[in-house]
Parts: C-alpha cells; structure tokens; sequence
C-alpha cells in the first residue's frame, strides 16, 4: 500500500505507526498524480490544480477530501501593469485589444499546458499563443518573451514584485491540498477502501477540531440543570451539542455534598477570552483551557459520497 504526500522536503519515515499496511512515498505533486494513474500509487495528497492539469478530467481519480485546508492558491492569468496594458483590467478587455492578429497572437506563458489553453479556448479567446516553462514565468512580459503567463498566485506577492496584475474573469481555478485516490484501487481492494476511511475520517476529525479549544470550568450552583440554566444564557458557552456538566463531590462533615460543578465546553479560539469573560460573569472559577486534537461525529457525508461514487 503506498500514501503520497506533497512539499518533498523532509526525509521522513516510509511507515506510520498507527496505520499498518501503509508506505508513504514523497514525490513531485506531478508524480503523484502520474503514479496514481499508472496505478503505482493508491492514496495521494497534492494540490487540486496539480490534479486538474495533469489528471485532466481521468475517471479513475476520485477526490476523496476536497479541502485539506492549506497550500491554497489560485490559478490565475495576470498581464502587466504597464504599457499597452495599462487601462486593461478585465478579461473582456484582454480579449478585445485591437493587438491580438493571427499573425501577432496574445503569447501567454504557462506551466499549466492543459488548463490554460483549455480556459481561454472556453473563454472564446482568438488569436492566443502558448508556450511552457517550468519557473520563474513572473519575467518573461518583462524579458518581452510572453505578454501574459498564467501560474499560480497565493498572496500576489510573486506578481507584485515583477509589475503584473490579475484581471477581473481571469481565475482560471481555485486550489487547496486534497486527498485524492485511484478509483480502480478502491474497487478492488478492501485493505485500500479501509485505509482511504480511516484517513479521511482522521483529517476531517482533525479539520473540525482546528482552531478550537476544550474549556473545562468550576462553578458554584443548586444543581446540574440551574447551572446549565446560567450557562445557556451566554452566547458563547453551548459548546458543540449543549455543555457537559458534572457534579463535583466534597467531603463536609463527613458528608459527601456538591456545591459545585464542572464544566466542559468546545469553544472556537477565536471566541476564548470572550467565552472566559462570560464564564466568569456566571460565576465560573479555575478556567482551564487545552488544545483539541480530534472532533470525531457522526459518520462524514464526504464517505457516504465515496462510496455513492464507487457504486457501493
Ligand atoms: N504560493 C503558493 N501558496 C500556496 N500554495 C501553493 C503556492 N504555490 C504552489 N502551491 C501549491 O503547491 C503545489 C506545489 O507547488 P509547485 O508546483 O511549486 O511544486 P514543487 O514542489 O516546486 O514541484 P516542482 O518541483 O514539480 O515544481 C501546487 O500544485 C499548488 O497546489
Ligand atoms: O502569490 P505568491 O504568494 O507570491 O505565490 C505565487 C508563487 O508561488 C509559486 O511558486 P513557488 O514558490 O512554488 O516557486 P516555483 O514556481 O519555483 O515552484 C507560484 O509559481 C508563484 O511563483
Ligand atoms: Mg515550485
């Protein structure tokens, strides 16, 4: 069983404790998608443009998780801002510049030789000309070699430095990491089909719980139901389901009593001091605060999904 991941940098181990039977391989994000096809390959992780260009559209590639959360960027067509293109700020405009002649094509430069011909093509675009390289395309309107490129822009920083600009109608896709599998894998091997679950079910659970935090408080009250009175009543304190409330037992006298109770609640980060503030407004004391790892609920649509697709 082989597990691919992108960004090829680390010399990590090939084995993953918790999930026998699986072989990670790094590879070029273009090589996975080869490899998923050639059938080398099971599982892979790569970036959807990657995907989109170089799995053009093969049935036997079936992305299993769609956002993964990082690595996200946009295919883009960006021209310069100087010159003939000064005034041009939108693909119409490109389109209907008197320049652009059979003979004197719009020359685009792109390492996208699917994508971007097939964009423009759907675009109505006439008189464009592609040529390919594989870095630094940023130059080539300034080295006079290409008039536009299409490429990958995240923070635009990349286009700012080399004087170019997106245009209004010139994102040719959206992208983000994705985990996605080999059809012809899932369908005849079990081991596969488990593993793809397992997978999937541990980066949604891990996707839910980021940028959340488990808060665990004290507070005095009469019973579970007046204290969780007093919690419904703030805004920030219901947590995923409603809170989790318990009683905590003392010794008074040689009496078990319960004067308080704890809470537990899953609240966003973004939200924790205003949650902590609320508490306290409440009478919560002794606030503890901890990173969640996991959120795992009910069974994920996206392996429902999977499944449909498989005709399982
Ligand atoms: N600036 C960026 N910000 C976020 N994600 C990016 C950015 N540039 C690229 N990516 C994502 O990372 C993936 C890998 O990028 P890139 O094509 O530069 O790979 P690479 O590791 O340099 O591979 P190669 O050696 O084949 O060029 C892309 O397919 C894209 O999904
Ligand atoms: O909008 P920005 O945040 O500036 O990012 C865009 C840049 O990132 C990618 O290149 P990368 O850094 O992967 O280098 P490469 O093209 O040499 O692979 C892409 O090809 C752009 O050049
Ligand atoms: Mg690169």
């Amino acid at each position: 069983m082989v597990f691919t991941e992108m960004f090829a940098s680390q010399n990590l181990d090939k084995k993953v404790e918790e999930l026998s039977n699986l072989e990670v391989w790094f590879q070029r994000p273009k090589d996975i998608v080869r490899k998923l096809w050639s059938g080398d390959l099971d599982i892979g992780i790569v970036g959807f443009d990657t995907v989109s260009e170089y799995g053009q559209g093969n049935e036997d590639l079936i992305v299993v998780h769609d956002a993964l959360e990082y690595g996200a960027c946009r295919l883009s067509l960006a021209i310069p801002k100087y010159g003939i293109f000064e005034s041009i700020n939108s693909l119409h405009e490109l389109a209907e510049m008197p320049q652009w002649t059979k003979e004197r094509p719009l020359r685009i430069v792109t390492g996208f030789s699917h994508l971007g011909p097939k964009f423009l093509k759907e675009k109505g675009l006439e008189h464009v000309s592609f040529s390919t390289a594989d870095g630094a395309l940023e130059a080539a309107p300034a080295m006079g070699i290409a008039d536009a490129i299409i490429d990958l822009v995240s923070s635009g920083m990349t286009l700012r430095e080399n004087d170019l600009k997106e245009i209004e109608g010139g994102v040719v896709l959206e992208s983000q990491a994705v985990l996605v599998a080999s059809r012809r894998s899932l369908n005849t091997r079990q081991d596969v089909l488990e593993i793809t679950h397992e997978i999937l079910e541990r980066l949604e659970a891990h996707l839910r719980a980021t940028g959340q935090v488990t808060v665990v408080a004290n507070m005095r009250g009469k019973s579970a139901e007046e204290v969780a009175e007093r919690i419904l009543s703030q805004t920030s304190l219901s947590g995923l389901q409603g809170p989790t409330i318990s009683p905590v037992y003392c010794k008074r006298d040689g009496k078990i009593v319960v004067d308080y109770y704890a809470l537990v609640i899953c609240v966003p980060q973004k939200a924790l001091y205003k949650s902590v503030k609320q508490l306290r407004s409440i009478g919560g004391s002794g606030v503890l605060v901890s990173d969640l790892t996991y959120i795992f609920e009910e069974e994920t649509p996206r392996w429902r999904k999977l499944l449909s697709q498989l005709g399982l």
